[in-house]
């Protein structure tokens, strides 16, 4: 049996829509798995707001613990040219962060030139919205436990102990939604060489509306979310010492991971598609357009 490559620097059409599916699809594990990762944890709200931690403002951050640490960890991986991949999008503006110490590897040029970036909106959602849902009940747990063991007071360090492994996770969370959502991108580009007369109109008379309606595909979104609920029900079970499946979710809350899905990162995804394809005709000449516009769907 032969495995799929997805790799960018293993060949293969990386405009082929199955196979840019196919890493969707690869990712919806990754994501879930995070996310159950990161509900083990308490929520941490001190850890995302700006100026909470004396620590940071000493050393001149101003912004959170999870934004400083994202910088640092980004500044590490920059220089092993992680956001010269183009799939790859740092949090921490790229002008903050250092150069690779590596050679450029050359990817081929497969998405037009664009500045679409949706990071801005994943990480707002994120700290407001997914972590506290997801780590609802370790946070419960955590209060619980310190009233039975008679802890109280000290609000403000309570949930200290838990800042380097939350962030740990949150990072990785947010690479991969990142990445998901950005590969919206490569499906735009595909639907866009596919059928580029379709496209052109709405794209020099900008119209967001119709553009959504061509790249909307309402059942491949129906059929996601089905296997979506079905893997986060499978992964969040708990497994008896002989492997036997337990049923129950316990790991984490599948209508949570199921409504992430559903209305937040399909919703960005198609966004991303209708940003990049605002952007896919910048700096064509008329002749240019003229000829793409005559290339109808074969
Ligand atoms: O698979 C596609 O065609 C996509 O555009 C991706 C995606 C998604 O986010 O999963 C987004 C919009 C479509 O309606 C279907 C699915």
């Amino acid at each position: 049996m032969s495995m799929p490559l997805f790799n960018f620097t293993l060949g293969g059409d990386p405009l082929d829509l199955d196979r840019i599916r196919g890493i969707l699809t690869r990712l919806e594990d990754t994501i879930i798995f995070a996310l159950i990762e990161r509900a083990q944890f308490a929520h941490c709200p001190r850890a995302y707001q700006r100026g909470a931690l004396k620590e940071l403002t000493d050393i001149g951050f101003q912004g959170s613990w999870l934004e400083w640490f994202l910088k640092e960890t980004e500044s590490f991986q920059a220089k092993a040219r992680r956001y010269t991949s183009p799939d790859e999008y740092p949090f921490t503006p790229i002008s903050e962060l250092p150069p690779p110490i590596l050679r450029p590897v050359s990817y081929p040029q497969v998405l037009y030139p664009n500045k679409v970036n949706a990071n801005p909106s994943i990480l707002s959602f994120y700290t407001r919205s997914i972590v506290p849902r997801i780590t609802r009940q370790a946070t419960l747990a955590l209060a619980a436990l310190k009233r039975a063991n008679g802890i109280t007071g000290d609000e403000e360090h309570e949930d200290e102990a838990n800042y380097g492994s939350a962030a740990t996770l949150d990072l990785e969370v947010l690479q991969a939604v990142s990445k998901r959502v950005h590969y919206g991108k490569f499906v735009a580009e595909s639907k866009f060489v596919d059928d580029p007369a379709a496209f052109i109109p709405h794209i020099l008379k900008p119209n967001r509306a119709a553009l959504e309606a061509l790249i909307t595909k309402p059942e491949v979104e129906r059929k996601l979310l089905q296997r979506l609920r079905k893997k986060a029900l499978v992964y969040a079970q708990g497994f008896a010492p002989d492997g036997e499946p337990l049923g129950e979710a316990v790991k984490i809350e599948v209508d949570g991971v199921v409504e992430l899905y559903e209305s937040f990162i399909i919703p960005l995804t198609r966004e991303v598609e209708v940003d990049y394809l605002l952007e896919r005709l910048n700096g064509m000449s008329e002749g240019q357009i003229d000829v793409l516009s005559k290339k109808t769907k074969q």
